[in-house]
């Protein structure tokens, strides 16, 4: 059995194996444990960087997005890119990558105003074939070919009006990587259980048959984000409690743990500004809807996230 344990850091991430834990356990004189989780106090961070340089992972870079869904008309589509393009400059000051992914129409405008930015370009959703007699599907190849860099994909969304399943998914995440794209996946929970300790059981059991899904369909090396969103919480006035949110991020965190590629992990359900800081340890950033329609709100999230509060 390998990395078993993953210890959070600010500045980076450590997972070890069961002897390291033992070693670990005396060096730091941790009696206490929750596997698969190990908090670490601050002030002897350094001693398990010197104990297992080895096992280190660097921190993941964080990442803040939105999706347009078909909230807007073409024109209000390119005056909201067009505001994108004057966010790169605060999300590279505080080291967040940003993406966007607006409507298909407008991917190819989107790609055009943010071409001397970094900001990625994202579509939302594709087709598991490159080519053929798909009529109204959209290529995952002709995706890349117009300049995108991530498909959204699972959107709960997708799930309940066309049908879209942990299946149909993973052919589309398949699809997405070998055409150089980056899968976004969205997983989530459908209902919110009696109390909180069965929401956050049913949360895990329902985001682990998801993710099992998508690791089979994703190359082991490939680069994933996966975007948890209780479906409960999307569209609703708030997102959900932060106790709720980090106890499943950080089980999802553990469930993807041994692959090669880099993972990142965001929450997205009525996120904004405000959301952020009490996640923090369990995501690597938020994906926002309709708080993010004022630009000024998502400005405001690049900040937290890129502060990490
Ligand atoms: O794609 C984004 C999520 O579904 C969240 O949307 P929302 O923030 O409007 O609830």
């Amino acid at each position: 059995m390998k990395a078993t344990l993953l210890l959070s850091h600010p500045r980076a991430a450590y997972f070890i194996g069961p002897q390291s834990l033992i070693l670990l356990r005396q060096h730091l004189s941790i009696s206490r444990i929750s596997p698969p989780f190990l908090s670490v106090p601050e002030d002897q961070h350094s001693k398990i960087i010197s104990l297992h340089p080895i096992g280190m992972v660097p921190h993941k870079r964080r990442i803040v997005g939105t999706s347009l869904k078909m909230y807007f008309d073409l024109h209000r589509t390119q005056e909201y890119i067009e505001g994108i393009a004057k966010l790169d400059k605060d999300a590279q000051e505080v080291d967040v990558d940003l993406f966007v992914i607006p409507d298909f129409l407008s991917v190819c405008t989107a790609v055009e105003i943010l071409k001397d930015t970094n900001v990625m370009v994202g579509v939302q959703d594709s087709y598991w074939e490159d080519a053929g007699a798909h009529t109204g599907e959209v290529s995952p190849l002709n995706i890349k070919q117009a300049g995108a860099s991530l498909v959204e994909l699972g959107h709960a969304e997708r799930r309940a009006r066309f049908g879209e399943t942990d299946e149909t998914t993973a052919r589309k995440v398949t699809a997405a990587t070998r055409n150089g794209l980056t899968p976004l996946v969205c997983i989530g929970e459908k209902e919110r259980g009696a109390s909180a300790s069965q929401s956050v059981g049913t949360a895990i059991a329902e985001c682990e048959k998801q993710v099992k899904a998508i690791l089979a369909a994703a190359p082991d090396d490939s680069d994933l984000i996966l975007a948890y969103e209780p479906v409960w919480a999307i569209g609703a006035a708030k997102p959900a409690d932060a106790d709720h949110v980090v106890y499943v991020t950080k089980a999802i965190r553990h469930m993807v743990a041994n692959r090669k590629g880099r993972t990142r992990i965001l929450y997205g359900g009525s996120a904004g500004p405000g959301t952020y800081k009490a996640l923090a340890d369990g995501v690597d950033g938020l994906f926002l809807g309709r708080f993010a329609h004022d630009l000024q709100n998502l400005k405001r999230v690049i900040e937290e996230v890129g502060r990490g509060k």
